[in-house]
């Protein structure tokens, strides 16, 4: 099913590479990640080196790849991208290392998909820039040990849980990204619209923002569904009243959920009495993935307080039942007086 809410990436998302700031100063937001970054960024050009191996992560959607970029290209180096699925075999690996220059930044996306063997080839090269190849098989095989040149590893998951802690601990930089305030995400669209020539008021922009989930890549997908709707059945301008419809006819409602969070929600308490229910058991229901239920619903339902994670499963909150104007369960202790 594509939705074209979800933070995952899709086709269209060629459009937004013309959307991506390139420089440090143009990434909005972010602010703890960006003083760091651009602290240990100084520090290395300052001294002519490489920078630390650096590990972005964060929900779907938050500005890691495009961190990553801005990353490389304020060191002034190249960035070779490629992602943890893809490199299938330790030979992609080393074949990639072998042939970066130095201070290169290495992007590798999905970084907690790699394989153990690639990994495995990974930890010496970070630590010490050093690959070993086996070369032969059976009892004549031996290993020659390479030199590489200092480059800089730049990973990126949406889930630091799943990475095994020898390469974690490898990481000098470890920056975790959060969910943007809606004046951050309004100052992302009206951006974005004037890149693409639109015209759009403040009003307009704070209400995308307000229904973006906390998240531009979502913010620019409904600036365009906007735009669409506004050429048609507006006269171009997008106000907030413009917002309000369009987004109404697109089934995202006051807090910017969609269909899926609603589903997820309404199936905890319509079915499972509010919780506590297995993940498993929700994806089943709905027909979603777990995984994708993890990555690119909850964390946002779970920040803003209308679902929680519990050792026992997931428990819709006192805010979810409010918002789909249903009463709330008494807490299972009552009340003792
Ligand atoms: N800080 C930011 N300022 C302005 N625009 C941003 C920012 N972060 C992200 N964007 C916009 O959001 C889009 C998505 O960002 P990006 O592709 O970097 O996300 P991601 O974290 O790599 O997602 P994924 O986990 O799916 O790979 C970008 O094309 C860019 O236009
Ligand atoms: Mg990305």
């Amino acid at each position: 099913m594509t939705r074209f809410i979800s933070a995952e990436r899709s086709e269209d998302d060629l459009l937004e590479a013309s959307l991506r700031p390139r420089a440090l100063a143009d990434y909005v937001g972010q602010e703890k990640a960006k003083g760091n970054l651009g602290l240990f960024i100084d520090a290395a050009r300052g001294r002519g080196e490489a920078l630390d191996h650096v590990l972005l992560y964060g929900p779907p959607g938050l500005g890691k790849t495009t961190l990553a970029n801005i990353i490389a290209c304020e060191m002034g180096v190249n960035i070779k991208s490629t992602s943890g699925p893809v490199i299938e075999r330790p030979g992609d690996l080393a074949a990639i290392l072998t042939n970066l220059e130095p201070h290169d930044v290495l992007f590798i996306d999905e970084i907690h998909r790699l394989s153990h063997v690639v990994e495995e080839i990974l930890y010496p090269a970070m630590e010490d820039f050093q690959l070993d190849i086996i070369i032969g098989q059976g009892p004549s095989a031996r290993t020659i040990k390479l030199d590489l040149p200092k480059f800089t590893l730049v990973g990126a998951t949406t889930r630091a849980g799943l990475l095994s802690s020898p390469l974690r601990d490898r990481f000098g930089v470890i920056s975790r990204l959060e969910f943007y305030t809606h004046d951050e995400l309004a100052f992302i669209i009206t951006r974005s619209a004037r890149i693409f020539g639109m015209e759009i008021a403040p009003d307009g922009a704070l209400e995308l923002a307000r229904r973006s989930r906390g998240t531009p890549r979502i913010a620019n997908r409904l600036l365009r569904r906007v735009r669409d709707f506004a050429q048609v059945r507006a006269d171009g301008v997008i106000t907030r009243a413009v917002a309000d419809q369009a987004l109404a006819l697109l089934e995202i409602d006051d807090m910017g959920f969609d269909t899926m969070d609603r589903a997820i929600l309404l199936t905890i308490i319509d079915k499972f009495g509010g919780g506590p229910v297995g993940l498993d058991t929700i994806a089943a229901a709905i027909s979603e993935e777990s995984d994708t239920i993890e990555d690119v619903y909850e964390p946002f339902l779970i920040q803003n307080g209308f679902l929680n994670r519990t050792p026992r499963g997931r428990v819709a909150t006192a805010a979810a039942y409010h918002h789909f104007g249903r009463v709330a369960p008494e807490p299972p202790q009552g009340r003792l007086f």
